[in-house]
């Protein structure tokens, strides 16, 4: 067993449910937040966060990162040390890029590395799961890539998703935040047979789609029954923004997550001019975001000792 006194663990942003892969489909991007876990002489914890929002982030022990600390020990039967954690964001809070995720995957993967690797990957991958309540943001977040999770009477199946190397992911962020708790109130507890059944051929379509990059596919597969429809009404301007990344080019345009982020799937060709228009199409509508194209991280979690 190899015990270290600090380790800094990077874990990128996700997308999940790409329209019609709701809690089941889920992509790293190449956006990342940074922990570092230091052994420490005070009990307890401490807390610094710098970066984007950070005074937002909590610094005691109900700080999410820390929960999955604490949560790590608690699985191996033992009490979690005193440590000094140092954050730096780069995910924004609450806007369906998975800064939860990249929170609790971290916060695991820390305790993993300072407790000396008791646990395996795909038992904290269980953990986290269990701590998110689904599994399509932590996983890639986990272990990058695009991931389909299905549970199994063994635990959870993961397969990977091809993803074709000529589909960008544009993120169009705006400056308010939807948290995951909200955005998962609005949706309904039972669903129609023919919305169950729309879903599962489309992500077929989806997931062929990612894989050949043809784009017919795509635009007919980025479409959903099973959440998007409660959710967009939570996200002003959802109607123009998607009008504008369609008439520039993108093949479709879906809500990142839980929202509000808009996530276009686009083609190189266009992904200039996809930033630009969605970008301008939010400003118009009195919203300030960012919008970026990034690529998928193959990666996932790393860590530096
Ligand atoms: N690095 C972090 N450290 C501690 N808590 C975090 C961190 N990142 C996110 N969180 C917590 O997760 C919340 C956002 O989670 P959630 O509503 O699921 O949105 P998201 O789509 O960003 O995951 C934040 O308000 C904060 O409480
Ligand atoms: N399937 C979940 C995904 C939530 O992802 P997040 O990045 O918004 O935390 C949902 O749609 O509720």
């Amino acid at each position: 067993m190899t015990v270290v006194s600090s380790v800094s663990v990077t874990v990128p942003a996700t997308t999940a449910n790409l329209g019609p892969g709701f809690d089941c489909i889920g992509a790293a991007l190449t956006l990342y937040n940074e922990f570092k876990f230091a052994n420490h002489n005070q009990a307890g914890v401490t807390i610094t966060v710098t970066g984007l929002e950070a005074e937002q982030v909590k610094t005691d022990e109900s700080n999410l990162l820390y929960q999955a600390f604490v949560k790590l020990y608690q699985h191996l039967g033992q009490t979690p040390p005193p440590v000094q954690i140092d954050i730096k964001l780069a995910v924004p809070l609450a806007r369906g890029l998975g800064s939860s995720a990249t929170a609790i995957v971290g916060g695991l993967v820390g305790a993993n590395l300072l407790a000396g690797e008791p646990l395996t990957q795909s038992e904290i991958m269980e953990l986290a799961i269990a701590m998110e309540g689904h599994p399509d943001n932590v996983v890639p977040a986990l272990i990058g890539g695009c991931r389909l999770a299905a549970s199994s009477d063994e635990g959870w199946e993961i397969c990977d998703v091809p993803w074709h190397e000529d589909i960008v992911p544009v993120v169009a962020i705006p400056n308010f935040e939807l948290s995951t708790q909200e955005a998962r109130r609005v949706l309904p507890t039972q669903v129609s047979r023919a919305d169950a059944i729309f879903n599962t051929a489309h992500l077929g379509l989806l997931l062929r789609g990612l894989e050949t990059g043809r784009k017919d596919w795509l635009r007919a597969a980025l479409q959903d029954k099973l959440h998007q429809p409660y959710r967009e009404s939570l996200i002003q301007g959802y109607e123009a923004v998607k009008e504008a990344a369609l008439a520039a080019g993108a093949c479709g345009m879906v809500i990142s997550g839980a929202g509000p982020t808009l996530l276009a799937l686009t083609d190189t060709a266009h992904s200039e001019t996809v930033v630009a228009a969605m970008s301008f199409a939010w400003q118009q509508q009195g919203i300030s975001p960012v919008v970026r194209s990034l690529a998928i991280d193959t990666q996932g979690a790393r860590s530096f000792c």
